[in-house]
């Protein structure tokens, strides 16, 4: 059945979200309160990095299938279901999240509903919003209870935003147990293509979904923090986290993925999810159930320190003068994100203690500048690397994991690298002459 939705926020989910719901045959008005970035995507121009993004939203603005706007009124009078896929950002100088975006959604879109309609939050959100959200629709909306918000967690990585849009592994509806409405009926009719191919889809009470999304985001931090915390004591022992992460990867009760030790995790989720949870927990009077994840926050922040450690070691002992090419600066490959990259972090951090930084991204150098303009951006990575003392590859682009380090060595005033991703070919690498150092292996 072909419906016609809403989607407010237009970011890195609303985007990727709305283009998503196109492709599976809905009328689609995207919202957002920003009118640049409303005005780009209605030309169908994608305003960041996220590949085979632009062709789907193109092909979709061109058969008039989705438009963008800033009035929200039109979303009201059009759509039978909205989304929100606004921020919920970290709070300036807390750890706690950010709701003003979404409570703002709430109390434009709540008044203008004039007929039933289903809302459905797919903002990462603390446990309890949902409920308090639902109550005041229900206060707001001209049509009262026949106004229904369910939760509906998005799990996409940015990179692979459209593939897990299209094909998510799992769908979560969490739904008011007292007032069940027809709010499952019709995320079942959203999702009907989705459904049909077997995907799991867990309708589940409010705060369990919101709970499943930021237990999962905890869940992946943590692995990537253990595997950091071992790969600190591959360091002082001599051992390799990579094999170590490969043998116990076998046994399946553990897997492989999200065992990269390296220069951490960042981004517009997992940092601030785990730190949200946690203020949730204190708010709730569980704080100690959560307290681990405060460790696991430290752990992933002493990578970067350490990363500053062992470029300092290779540029004999001071960072003064030391020329460092510093490769990526998005928080992962296939992303032009920086939000709490690692990587831009290490290159500020080393520019902060006197070196003179070179930073190449492929994709995010210009969020980087709008972060850190005091730093200095090159255009490739050659122009990066030429002169350069110590070589820091910070993100695992496929440029850097398939470059030749024969053509780089002879740039470069020391062969000195730092696989900040632990991502380079060692071999290869250590043929062309390279003094090579990964994270908690060749230390
Ligand atoms: N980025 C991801 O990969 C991802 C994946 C899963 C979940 N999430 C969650 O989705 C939410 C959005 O994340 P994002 O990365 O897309 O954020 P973003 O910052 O890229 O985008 C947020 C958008 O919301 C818009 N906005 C703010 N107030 C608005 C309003 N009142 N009405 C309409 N639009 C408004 C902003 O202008 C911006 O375009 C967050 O809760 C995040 O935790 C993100
Ligand atoms: O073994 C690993 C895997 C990842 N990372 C780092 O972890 C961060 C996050 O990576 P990833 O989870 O792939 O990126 P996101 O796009 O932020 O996606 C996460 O956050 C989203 C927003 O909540 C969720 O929807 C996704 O399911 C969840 O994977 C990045 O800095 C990676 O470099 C590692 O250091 N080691």
């Amino acid at each position: 059945m072909s419906l016609t939705v809403s989607v407010f926020g237009t970011g890195y989910l609303g985007a990727t979200h709305a283009a998503g719901m196109a492709e599976l045959g809905h009328t689609v008005i995207g919202v957002d309160v920003d009118a640049a970035k409303i005005e780009r995507l209605a030309r169908g121009e994608v305003p960041f990095f996220e590949p085979g993004l632009p062709e789907l939203l193109r092909k979709h603005v061109e058969s008039g299938r989705l438009r963008f706007t800033t009035d929200a009124r039109l979303a009201a009078a059009e759509a039978d279901v909205h989304f929100i896929g606004v921020g919920t950002p970290q709070k300036k100088g807390e750890q706690a999240a950010d709701m003003r975006f979404v409570d703002a959604v709430i109390e434009t879109l709540a008044p203008l509903l004039t007929r039933p309609s289903v809302i459905l939050g797919k903002s990462t959100v603390p446990v309890g919003t949902a409920a308090r959200l639902a109550e005041r629709v229900r206060e707001l909306a001209p049509v009262g209870g026949a106004a229904e918000l369910a939760w509906n967690p998005e799990f996409l990585r940015e990179g692979f935003a459209v593939e897990d849009t299209l094909r998510p592994d799992r769908l979560v509806i969490g739904v008011d147990r007292d007032r069940p409405g027809r709010v499952e009926q019709v995320a079942r009719a959203v999702y009907a293509e989705i459904i049909e191919r077997g995907t799991p889809f867990l309708v589940t009470d409010l705060a369990t979904a919101e709970l499943v999304k930021v237990s999962a985001n905890a869940f992946l931090a943590t692995k990537i923090s253990f595997i950091n915390a071992i790969a600190e004591i591959c360091e002082v022992t001599g051992a390799d986290v990579t094999q170590l992460a490969d043998a116990i990867g076998y046994d399946e009760r553990i897997g492989r993925k999200f065992l990269g030790a390296g220069l951490g995790f960042g981004g517009g989720c997992l940092p601030k999810d785990i730190r949200a949870f946690q203020a949730r927990a204190g708010e709730l009077g569980v704080g100690p159930a959560l307290g681990f994840l405060r460790e696991v926050d430290e752990i992933n922040l002493r990578r970067r320190e350490r990363v500053v450690e062992l470029v300092t070691e290779c540029a004999g002992g001071a960072l003064n003068g030391a020329k460092v090419a510093v490769l990526g600066a998005a928080f992962k490959p296939n992303s032009d994100d920086v939000r709490d990259s690692p990587a831009l972090d290490a290159a500020g951090r080393l520019h902060l203690a006197g070196a003179q930084v070179r930073v190449y991204d492929p994709e995010a150098a210009a969020n980087a500048a709008a972060i850190w303009p005091t730093l200095t951006y090159a255009s490739s990575m050659v122009e990066a690397c030429e002169g350069a003392d110590v070589v820091l590859v910070a993100t695992e682009w496929k440029e850097f994991r398939e470059a030749d380090p024969v053509a780089l060595a002879a740039l470069v005033s020391e062969a000195k690298v730092i696989d900040g991703r632990n991502c380079l070919p060692v071999e290869r690498w250590l043929a062309a002459g390279w003094e090579y150092h990964g994270l908690g292996r060749f230390a």
